[in-house]
């Protein structure tokens, strides 16, 4: 395999990311729902987010993957990093100040891609 593709689903948008180098960015203010659809493996997760407005994806790939050491060399294959941050307004806090955020990840048991799930109620609810 020399690519991967996912599609992340949110209420606004629909943002098909084909994996074919090294991919770490930051997206802005990213919906608190993100649906990760796995077209190859046809399996759907969805991330919920409160408390951390940004949101990263990351994948090292091949050369990148090789100079991590707790990392296997072929690993980047099976994996796909969708983590939640702050990142444009980091979170400061005073002593004794405190702050929740909160990260909630579920398989969805069919997949969006295979035409049984309808995003909408993916993405709802
Ligand atoms: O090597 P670490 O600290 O576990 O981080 C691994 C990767 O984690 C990702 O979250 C970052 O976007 C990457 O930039 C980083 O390389």
């Amino acid at each position: 395999m020399d690519r991967q593709s996912f599609c992340l689903v949110s209420k606004k948008k629909k943002k098909n990311i084909v994996f074919e180098s090294e991919v770490d960015k930051i997206y802005l203010d990213a919906p608190p729902k993100i649906a990760i659809i796995d077209h190859e493996k046809k399996r759907t997760f969805v991330l919920r987010k409160d408390g951390l407005p940004d949101a990263v994806v990351w994948n090292p790939w091949d050369k990148r993957s090789k100079t991590i050491q707790d990392f296997g060399d072929e690993e980047y294959k099976q994996m796909l990093c969708v983590e939640p941050a702050a990142v444009e307004k980091p979170i400061t806090l005073k002593p004794g100040e405190e702050w929740k955020g909160r990260l909630e990840l579920s398989a969805v048991p069919s997949s969006y891609y295979s035409g049984q799930l309808d995003p909408d109620k993916v993405l709802h609810g």
